[in-house]
C-alpha cells in the first residue's frame, strides 16, 4: 500500500537570496535557509559585518556568501544581480520611522516607502527573470500590513503595499511556478523593535495584545521561511502567513 509522503523542507541544491540579512529577521532568514542546505546570498551595506557572518555560516559547515549592496540603489542592484539565478528570493530589508501622523515629512515618507515598497519592488523585477520553475519569493511584511497602529500610518501603508504585491505577483508568476508568499510577524526584539521598548509602557501595551503573550524571537520566523522556501509550500502562494502570536486573530 503507498502511503502519502510528506514533501522535503531541504533546501539542498537551491540558491538563495536574503536582502537585510546583517541582522535582525534577515539574519535569522539567511541561517535558516542555510541550515536547512541552501546556497545563501547575504545582501545588505555593511560588507564587514556580512563577511563576520558568512564566515560563522561557513564555519558551521554551511554555503554562504557576502554581497554588500545598498538596495536602494537600483543601478548598482541591476549591476549585481542581473543575470543571477537564484531559486528563493527573501525581501527582508525594511524600515520604520514611528510617528504621529502630523509629524510626518515628505523624507521620512521617501525613506520608508523606499526602502520597504520601491526596492522590494524593482530588486525582485531584477531577479524574476532567471528564477526557475519552483522558485519561492518571500516579501516580509508585518502584522501592520493587516492592521492599524498609531503612530504607524506610513509602515502600516507600506506593509500593505507588500501585501499588495505579493498577491500581485503571485498570481502573474503563477503560470511559470514561481510563487510569492508574505511573512507576517509581530513585534520581534531586534536592532529595529529595541528602541521602542525603551518607552515606558509600550511592552506592556504590545503585550495585551498578543494572545501568545510574548513577544517574537529570531527563531520563531526560521521555520515559517524555510516552509514557504521549500517544496513543503508547493501549492502555497498570494498567502499571508500570519507570525503574529495571534495579534490579527482579534
Ligand atoms: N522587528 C520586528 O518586530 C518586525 C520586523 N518586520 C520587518 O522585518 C524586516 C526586518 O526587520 P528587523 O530585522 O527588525 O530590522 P533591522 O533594522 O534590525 O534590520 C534591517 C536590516 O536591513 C538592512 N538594510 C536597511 N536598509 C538597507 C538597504 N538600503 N540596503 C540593504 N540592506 C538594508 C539593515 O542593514 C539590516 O540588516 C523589515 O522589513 C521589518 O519591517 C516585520 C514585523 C516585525
Ligand atoms: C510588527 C511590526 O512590524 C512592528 O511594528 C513596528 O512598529 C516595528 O517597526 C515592527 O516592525
Amino acid at each position: 500500500m503507498r502511503l502519502p509522503t510528506t514533501p522535503s523542507l531541504s533546501l539542498e541544491g537551491r540558491c538563495a537570496l536574503v536582502t537585510g540579512a546583517s541582522q535582525g529577521i534577515g539574519l535569522a532568514a539567511a541561517c535558516a535557509l542555510a541550515q536547512a542546505g541552501a546556497k545563501v546570498t547575504l545582501a545588505a551595506r555593511n560588507a564587514q559585518r556580512l563577511d563576520e557572518l558568512v564566515e560563522a555560516l561557513q564555519a558551521a559547515g554551511h554555503q554562504a556568501e557576502a554581497l554588500a549592496l545598498d538596495v536602494q540603489d537600483l543601478v548598482a542592484v541591476r549591476q549585481a544581480l542581473q543575470g543571477r539565478r537564484f531559486e528563493i528570493l527573501v525581501n527582508n530589508a525594511g524600515t520604520n520611522r514611528p510617528k504621529p501622523l502630523g509629524q510626518v515629512s515628505d523624507e521620512d515618507y521617501k525613506a520608508v516607502m523606499g526602502l520597504n515598497v520601491h526596492a522590494v519592488y524593482f530588486l525582485t523585477q531584477t531577479v524574476v527573470g532567471q528564477m526557475p520553475e519552483g522558485s519561492s519569493i518571500i516579501n516580509v511584511s508585518s502584522q501592520m500590513g493587516h492592521v492599524g497602529a498609531a503612530n504607524r500610518s506610513l509602515y502600516c501603508a507600506s506593509k500593505s503595499a507588500v501585501e499588495g504585491l505579493t498577491r500581485a505577483m503571485a498570481v502573474e508568476l503563477g503560470p511559470r511556478g514561481i510563487r510569492v508568499n508574505s511573512i507576517c510577524p509581530t513585534f520581534i526584539e531586534t536592532p529595529m523593535t529595541k528602541p521602542f521598548f525603551q518607552e515606558p509602557g509600550f511592552l506592556e501595551s504590545v503585550l495585551a495584545k498578543i494572545p501568545l503573550g510574548r513577544l517574537g524571537q529570531l527563531e520563531d520566523v526560521m521555520g515559517p521561511i524555510v516552509f514557504l522556501a521549500s517544496p513543503a509550500s508547493a501549492l502555497v502562494t498570494g498567502s499571508a502567513l500570519m507570525v503574529d502570536g495571534g495579534w490579527t486573530a482579534h
